[in-house]
């Protein structure tokens, strides 16, 4: 395996490089580049971490051939194009939970702020002008919080406003009454929220449904005087109401760490009144840079010597522990889909992929996806098990995922139908020695073959010299036989055959074994 290199493109803490290194990994830092000298470099790197400053759009993502894991030390992954990552085979991973204390501090934070006007205060007081009549707080005892999302982020949010004795209400459709009442705090709607709190804060991602949550509308119907903190996403609040709003007093006060553009060098909300802003530090404390960049550096790691995933955002997990594991599995997968992605000629409304023995302990979603990558790359290499199950969703493919408890001949078994016009077609592997994929059924026939290379598939009628004018016809077109494997239900029947040949078959020969006497069927094959 050659040395798989990593590029950490926005400032991150030290330990992040040194994990890197520890592992073997190479590791380059080269922060502040534009969109252009990253395209540049980009090709060389298998990794690229991270913060939120680096833009990981199409344009780098085409120009990125080598890149196998985008990994985000922060929560936040909408500075990466997921899709087209996942199209192109890209791992997109973060790290949810290093931060997620640090950033409901600073919500707590920005909201005493708010509450005393600290930042005003100081300056004031900085200036020589002890205004101590001019700075007439609020105490947050006995007031309502209103919890825009109460995910991570939300929930540590609403346990540390209970400790100061609010009380904490919450808009979350994906909230459970059961989790709001292990939380303490109260699901509503978002009009209520809005009627009720004295206090708002932010803590949803940015998404079609959560942008703008903040409308004009929605901040006309807010409480008189309420003060709003956003450490979430710029883009959550219309930034222009909030301001006519803070102008006319219905806003009491509002702080924001987070901005619809970044960097927010020239805001029209800057100077406002009770307006208090952060550049985008909710999760800049030592501890939390350490901690998503200890974590970054071990899943990024994890994943190019492993094949472990932990956290990505799209595929789904897989232990740096069970990654060994699943290896000749994944293979035997693969093998399986392309053997029946190069047998159907695209004519499968479905695939069914059934465990057996020891492999229906495993976690089938990497063998699933294998099987797909091996189905799929016969139409296209770009595919592999990341983007896979997406292009099979697309391209309408029922994919079904059975797992059987019972015993049967082999140790451990893995079997792929695909559901085509004429009815199921299954082929079936197993492993030797734990590590050796075999096809052993081929469309209902017994078979062992080694799945390798280049290969010629035949069917035929079972009789007397077939075998002897086959080899002639490949011998007289230079093809030299490598392995043989015959398969039949019964003599006199239909057979397989599949032969592993030293070089590829070309169309002029196939055409020549079809016309060999008693041919129904030839396919050249690449493994
Ligand atoms: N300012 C900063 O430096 C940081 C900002 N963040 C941001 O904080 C946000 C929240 O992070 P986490 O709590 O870790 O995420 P999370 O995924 O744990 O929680 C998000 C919550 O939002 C809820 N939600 C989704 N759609 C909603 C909708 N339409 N209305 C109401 N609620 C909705 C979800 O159900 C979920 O409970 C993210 O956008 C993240 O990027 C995170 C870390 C640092
Ligand atoms: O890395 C940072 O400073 C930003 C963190 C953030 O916004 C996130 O984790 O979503």
């Amino acid at each position: 395996m050659t040395q798989p290199k990593v590029l950490i493109s926005d400032k991150m803490d030290p330990t992040a490089a040194a994990i890197f290194r520890d592992r073997g990994i190479h590791v380059d830092e080269i922060t502040g580049k534009t969109p252009d000298e990253l395209k540049a470099i980009i090709g060389d790197y298998d990794g690229l971490a991270i913060r939120s400053s680096t833009k990981v759009t199409k344009e780098i993502l085409d120009a990125a051939a080598n890149l196998k894991v985008v990994g985000r030390a922060g929560i936040g992954v909408d500075n990466v194009d997921i899709p087209s990552a996942t199209a192109r085979g890209v791992v997109v991973m973060n790290t949810p939970f290093g931060n997620s204390i640090t950033t409901a501090e600073h919500a707590i934070a920005l909201m005493f702020a708010l509450a005393r006007q600290l930042p005003e205060a100081d300056a004031s007081t900085q200036a020589g002008k002890w205004e101590k009549n001019r700075f007439m707080g609020v105490e947050v005892t006995g007031k309502t919080l209103g919890l825009i999302g109460a995910g991570n982020i939300g929930s540590i949010v609403a346990s540390r406003a209970l400790g100061l004795r609010m009380k904490v209400v919450a808009y979350d459709p994906f909230l459970t009454p059961e989790r709001a009442i292990e939380l303490g705090i109260e699901k509503v709607e978002l009009d209520e929220l809005l009627r009720r709190a004295d206090f708002i804060t932010l803590h949803t991602p940015l998404t079609d449904q959560t942008r703008n949550i903040l409308s004009r509308e929605n901040l006309a119907k807010a409480k008189p005087g309420v003060r709003i903190v956003n450490c979430a996403r710029g883009g959550l609040i219309d930034e222009s109401a909030l301001k006519d709003g803070l102008e006319s007093g219905h806003i009491g006060g509002a702080a924001l760490d987070v901005f619809e553009t970044e960097p927010a060098k020239d805001s029209p909300l800057f100077g406002t009144p009770n307006f208090i802003s952060t550049p985008h530090l909710g999760a800049s404390t030592n501890e939390a840079q350490v901690n998503v960049a200890i974590q970054v550096a071990e899943q990024m790691s994890d994943y190019l010597l492993l094949g472990g995933v932990t956290n990505a955002i799209n595929m789904p997990s897989l232990s740096a522990e069970e990654a060994p594991r699943l290896k000749p599995y994944m293979a035997l997968a693969e093998k399986l889909g392309s053997l029946v992605g190069q047998l159907s000629h695209g004519n499968i409304a479905g695939l069914s992929i059934e465990t057996e023995g020891a492999a229906a302990e495993l976690n089938m979603k990497p063998i699933t996806g294998a099987v797909l990558a091996g189905f799929m790359r016969v139409h296209s290499d770009t595919v592999n098990m990341v983007n896979a199950p997406f292009l099979a969703k697309e391209r309408g493919l029922d994919v079904r995922e059975v797992r059987h408890d019972r015993e049967g001949d082999y140790h451990t078994l893995l079997r792929v139908t695909a559901e085509t016009k004429t009815g199921p077609r299954t082929v079936a592997g197993t492993l030797f020695g734990n590590s050796a994929p075999r096809l052993v059924e081929l469309f209902g026939i017994k078979v062992e073959a080694d799945l390798v290379g280049d290969m010629l598939y035949v069917v035929n009628e079972d009789a007397p010299g077939f075998i002897g004018r086959l080899g002639t016809a490949l011998g007289e077109a230079g093809i030299n036989i490598g392995t043989f494997h015959l398969g039949r239900v019964e003599a006199g029947g239909e057979a397989v055959l599949l032969l592993s040949v030293d070089e590829p078959v070309n169309s002029d020969v196939i055409a020549k074994v079809e016309a060999l006497p008693g041919v129904k069927l030839v396919r050249a094959l690449k493994f």
